[in-house]
């Protein structure tokens, strides 16, 4: 039974990073940076346990990729920690910033081999840069530039963090609480992922597949008497609508799960709960909206999508290019990747008999390449 647990901090929201995808959803070959971070933590040394911080947006999605432990973050970095540490019973804690991707395995085993050496062991690297503080020069050679992994007694950490005062990191809690902090030398390696331009500043990341991802959805919705009818986002001429729980639009509901379909995020209900008041008439343009959002959150980029309505009445042939346009501007993709089909079912079935709408929707996703960035 190994004395240390892994904390990975991962629950942050990449304000810095400027691009719509988060630092800790880019594509690392098939994987998501933060998946591609604790598994290769996890291939050179031995963990109680694996704790990773992640967003209340991103928790249940990083769920379905891997069996980790999974906390939910906080407001801050210092915020996330606290979370994680109530899940730590081990002697000694190893914290590191998920967005730190490239620690070697080498400088890892360096770090834990000073376990027990002080109540915290930081890495660190000297400045090369004159430092000018507060408009004085200062003597360089006094000042440390501070990374992670953090090695900290977990009593330590626990008991420093009780203080009010918000820290950058680890060491400075257990240092302004009374205890003792150990410098070894870091790497370049252990470099932070902070903006678009220190990706070139780690040869480790390698960039992502170019595979194709493809997903199907499919959707059906039973006539009503009363209310508007919506398909495809476009308002139909129509005395009946749909029943359903939110607006009814039935194209976008298969859309929408084809969509998380092929990034491999589950289903339309697992982010829009149909007992949700929240989602009661929502406007389905804007859950779809969400979604596309998400999806360039998570590093996926829309290729194409093909939906094909199966409905008996009302007949859509006048309404397909309006469906096009709305849903290309809501994917962000060109009217000619936005296919949309209208069939019957030759009277055959709940459809042919005017009971309601079935649509299948399919839609192509590859990962954000961020080297061409
Ligand atoms: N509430 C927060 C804020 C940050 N972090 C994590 O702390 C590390 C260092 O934070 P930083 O690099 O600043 O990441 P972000 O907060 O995502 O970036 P930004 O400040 O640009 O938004 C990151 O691994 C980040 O995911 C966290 O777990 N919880
Ligand atoms: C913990 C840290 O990485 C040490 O250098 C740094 O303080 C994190 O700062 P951030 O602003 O939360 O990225």
């Amino acid at each position: 039974m190994s004395d240390l647990t892994l904390i990975l901090l991962a629950a942050g929201s990449s304000s810095r990073f400027e691009l719509g995808v988060k630092k800790q959803w880019l594509r690392i070959a098939n994987q998501p940076l933060w998946q591609f971070v604790a598994e290769s933590y996890e291939k050179t040394a031995h963990f109680e346990k694996i704790i990773i911080a992640s967003s209340k947006e991103d928790i249940e999605f990083m769920k379905l990729y891997s069996d980790f432990t999974f906390v939910e973050g906080g407001a801050t970095r210092q915020g996330s920690l606290k979370n994680a540490l109530k899940e730590v019973t081990s002697q000694y804690v190893l914290v590191s910033d998920i967005a730190r991707a490239c620690v070697s395995g080498d400088f890892l085993k360096r770090i834990i081999s000073h376990k027990g050496k002080g109540e915290c062991i930081v890495p660190y690297l000297s400045v090369t840069d004159t430092i000018v503080y507060d408009g004085k020069t200062i003597d360089r050679d006094r000042v440390k530039r501070v990374q992670t992994p953090q090695l900290s007694l977990t009593s330590a950490l626990k008991s420093a963090l009780l203080q009010e005062e918000e820290f950058t990191d680890e060491s400075s809690a257990i240092v302004s609480n009374g205890g003792s902090r150990e410098f070894i030398l870091g790497e370049e390696d252990a470099h932070k992922i902070t903006r678009i331009a220190d990706l070139k500043e780690l040869p480790c990341l390698v960039p992502p597949s170019d595979d194709t991802l493809s997903g199907t959805g499919f959707d059906v919705h039973a006539f009503d008497d009363k209310g508007d009818m919506f398909l495809g986002g476009v308002k139909i001429e129509s005395n009946y609508g749909f029943k359903a729980h939110s607006d009814g639009d039935v194209a976008i509901h298969a859309l929408i799960d084809a969509l998380l379909g092929a990034a491999g995020m589950g289903d339309i209900g697992m982010m829009f709960p149909d007992n949700d008041d929240a989602y009661k008439g929502a406007d389905s343009k804007k859950l779809l909206k969400v979604v596309v959002t998400k999806l360039h959150n998570f590093g996926f980029v829309i290729i194409n999508v093909d939906v094909t309505v199966a409905a008996e009445k009302p007949r859509l042939g006048a309404y397909k290019t309006e469906m096009r346009k709305t849903l290309s501007s809501i994917l962000g993709i060109e009217a000619q990747r936005v296919n949309i089909k209208a069939t019957t079912t030759e009277k055959l079935g709940f459809i042919g008999r005017g009971e309601g709408v079935g649509v299948i929707a399919n839609a192509n996703l590859k990962y954000f390449d961020w080297t061409k960035i």
